[in-house]
């Protein structure tokens, strides 16, 4: 039970209330009464049995207790009283005076000891004393609490902190660290104080760390702060970032009491500071970082990062007058494989092929995605031209070997173009364009394989934007045209079909062949488009004149190899055919061989598919390809048309002229139709007629023609003169 001085008097003076115990009346009643003149207020006992009655009910800030009396002495008294109120001072006035009483009543707590008679103002000044001693005591004592309150009020906060809060001393030892640090870092409190803060700072940032404490100028109204990895215990490998905010101390400003409870008391602080875990904010701006600088499929740098790296390599090439190569890298009918396969399987091309890339590269080299299938590659040092056709042909190679995408076997070619620093180009745009350009005549030139730059390509370069700026303006003002050329029976002189083949009426150059323009439209994707005018024209025109009567007339048309590997193009091509009511059995569809080969597995499907709707399907420029026997029974193949080149050789027993022979005697075999290509001349004509070659195709008969002037040559039939 605390004892409080309740009332203060006017003049401020504590009132003290004081329990009065004596056996007799007289001494008490003086006693009473010379206190109470004092203004304390009091209470007066018969003796110790009534002073435990009282005190039991009434609550004292002081006990003036005689020893001896009857039934309950002034020990028994006391003892009472440090029970009931503890916080109640006793003083003894006693006319017990031996030295045992005296010491006593002292052990027990009696505060003072004030001996009968006594002279009254040393009493009053006793009991003054006594309870200024008191009084000071209850104020420490709340102090003291509220201390304690505060302190572990303020280590919650400490300890509750989202950071770590330490202290070091003059030697840069923990001297207090609060238990976050265990939380974060795996650490206990009490194993850090007394170490150096070195100690979990990681490797890599510990000089940054011990010179931050260092700098003269920081002071705790200028706090430093900077970014530490911070090592985790037992696993120095995985460290943490922390914003790490210390400034020095005034150790006189410093409580240097305080308990341990292992977290260190802070004595002999020096430097205080807190930690905050940013390990997150630091991941995330890394990988944005890592995302603004990579492409995420591949894992490879980026165009930004490669622009980055060359123009660095540029200028180090500048100072040491030193080479450096730059590729432009694009994939070979990797549209193809997207296309068909999807762009899952796209995707995993991509990796596959970045990681065979990279395999061939030393460190420095710089291999990136620039977009799509197209990589680039810098090689920072190289001596000469040498070094860069060596690392291009290991490209090449590495690609060879097929890939394997779920079920499916492919092949990839790359085409890479390459611009040496200085003599090829000296900026980092020049070194780039020309690379592209280069790697653009590669893919003009058959594909799959490497060019080095040459100044000559840039005019080709820029004729080449142009054709395609104009190409993309012919198809929306329909300048493209299709020309027919016919099929003749040898024997008969009949036409018996036509072959529909495109030209581009170009409003300033006149007629343009597709050699010139075909190309380009592939690489660019816009071949889709002119072969659907194609078809179209010419399904339209077929149609009309079987209408007119020739119903057997035959329609061949070439295809693309990007049209045929579309992944709807049988469903393409028979609505069109049927949207114009030309019969299926009247159009033959001419591929090349390396188009079948591209795809066999894909291609030989699609075939099958339309063969069954009477579809005819004829293999072109037979000769100059594989010329695999092993597809040609395999796929529902009706004609084989033997290229140019051979029909050319028929003159007085060249090599070629074996070759005719040979593609005929095969097409005998496996029962197919055969159709010569490029005739020319009669020697031709009746070489291959002997040879037993029945339908031909060439200038001798006609080159192609508008449509227009198609109808009046099928009802001609021809002995000597050409059919137009
Ligand atoms: N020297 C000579 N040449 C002759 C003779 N008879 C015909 N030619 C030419 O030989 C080419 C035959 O067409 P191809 O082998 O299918 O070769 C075609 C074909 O692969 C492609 N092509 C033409 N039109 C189309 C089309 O609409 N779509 C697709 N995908 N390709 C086409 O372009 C190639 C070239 O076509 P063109 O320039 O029209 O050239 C045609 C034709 O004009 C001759 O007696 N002597």
């Amino acid at each position: 039970m605390a004892s409080e001085f309740t009332a203060n008097k006017p003049d401020g003076q504590l009132t003290a209330r004081i329990l009065l115990a004596d056996d007799e009346p007289r001494l008490l009643t003086m006693l009473a009464r010379l206190l109470r003149e004092q203004g304390y207020q009091v209470t007066e006992a018969h003796g110790g049995k009534q002073a435990c009655e009282i005190a039991s009910k009434e609550v004292f800030d002081l006990a003036l207790l005689d020893l001896r009396m009857p039934e309950v002495d002034g020990f028994a008294t006391m003892t009472h009283l440090a029970r009931s109120q503890p916080d109640c001072g006793v003083v003894v006035v006693s006319g017990e005076s031996s030295f045992n009483a005296v010491s006593q009543a002292l052990r027990q707590g009696a505060l003072d000891y004030i001996r009968k008679p006594y002279d009254p103002e040393e009493l009053l000044t006793t009991v003054a004393r006594v309870l200024k001693k008191r009084s000071l005591l209850k104020a420490h004592e709340h102090i003291q609490v509220r201390l304690e309150k505060s302190e572990a009020l303020h280590r919650y906060i400490v300890n509750s902190s989202p950071d770590i809060v330490f202290m070091l001393d003059s030697q840069g030892q923990f001297c207090f660290v609060n238990s976050k640090v265990s939380g974060l870092l795996g650490y206990q409190p009490a194993e850090l104080c007394g170490r150096h803060f070195r100690h979990i700072i990681d490797e890599r940032d510990i000089t940054k760390g011990i010179y931050s404490l260092k700098d003269p100028t920081i002071s705790a109204d200028n706090p430093k702060t900077l970014e530490l990895r911070l090592k985790s215990r037992g696993d120095g490998n995985n460290a943490r970032h922390f914003e790490v905010t210390a400034f020095p101390i005034d150790p006189q400003t410093w409580p240097h009491a305080g308990t341990t409870q292992g977290n260190g008391s802070g004595k002999g602080a020096r430097y205080y500071g807190t930690a905050r875990d940013v390990t997150e904010r630091k991941e995330a701006e890394a990988f944005i970082n890592y995302q603004a600088y990579h492409d995420l499929l591949t894992r490879l740098p980026n165009r930004s990062l490669f622009q980055d790296r060359l123009e660095l390599a540029i200028t180090h090439a500048r100072r040491n007058r030193q080479r450096l190569a730059v590729m432009f890298l694009d994939l070979d009918r990797f549209k193809v494989i997207n296309d068909t396969l999807g762009h899952g399987m796209g995707d995993q091309l991509l990796q596959a092929v970045a990681q065979r890339l990279e395999k061939c590269l030393r460190k420095g080299d710089t291999l990136s995605r620039f977009g799509g299938d197209e990589f680039t590659l810098l090689l920072p040092s190289i001596t000469d031209e040498e070094d860069a056709r060596g690392i291009a042909k290991k490209l090449i190679d590495a690609l060879r070997a097929p890939f394997r995408l779920g079920d499916h076997e492919v092949f990839v070619g790359v085409s890479i173009g390459i611009s040496i620093y200085p003599e090829m180009g000296t900026s980092l745009d020049q070194l780039i364009q020309n690379a592209d350009i280069a790697m653009y005549h590669v893919k003009a030139s058959g594909k799959d394989g490497y060019r080095f730059y040459n100044e000559t390509m840039s005019v080709d370069a820029t004729s080449r934007l142009q054709m395609e700026r104009d190409l993309r303006l012919a198809l929306e003002r329909n300048e493209l045209k299709v020309f027919y050329q016919p099929q003749v029976c040898s024997t008969s002189d009949r036409v018996v079909g036509l072959e529909a083949l495109v030209r581009w009426q170009h409003p300033e150059r006149g007629l343009i062949y597709p050699g010139e323009f075909l190309p380009l439209a592939e690489e660019t994707r816009l071949i889709g488009q002119v072969s659907e005018r194609v078809l179209d024209q010419a399904c339209q025109d077929a149609a009309r004149w079987i209408r007119a009567g020739h119903k057997d007339l035959r329609l061949a048309v070439n295809l693309s190899p990007v049209q045929v590997e579309h992944p709807r193009f049988v469903e393409t091509l028979l609505r069109k055919v049927r949207a114009h009511g030309l019969p299926t059995s009247n159009l033959e569809i001419e591929i090349t061989e390396n188009t079948i080969m591209n795809d066999l597995e894909q291609i030989s499907e699609k075939l099958r598919e339309l063969a069954a709707t009477g579809v005819r399907i004829a293999i072109d420029d037979f000769g100059t390809g594989y010329s695999s026997l092993n597809y040609l029974h395999r796929l529902p193949i009706h004609t084989l048309k033997v290229d140019q080149s051979f029909v050319k050789a028929i003159r007085g027993g060249e090599d070629g002229a074996c070759i005719v022979n040979a593609i005929v005697a095969m097409a005998h075999g496996l029962k197919l139709d055969i159709v010569a290509e490029g005739v020319e001349t009669n020697e031709q004509l009746t070489y291959l007629r002997r040879l037993g070659c029945h339908q031909v195709q060439g200038f001798y008969y006609g080159p192609a023609r508008p449509s227009a002037n198609i109808l009046q040559s099928l009802v001609k039939t021809r002995t000597a003169a050409p059919v137009f």
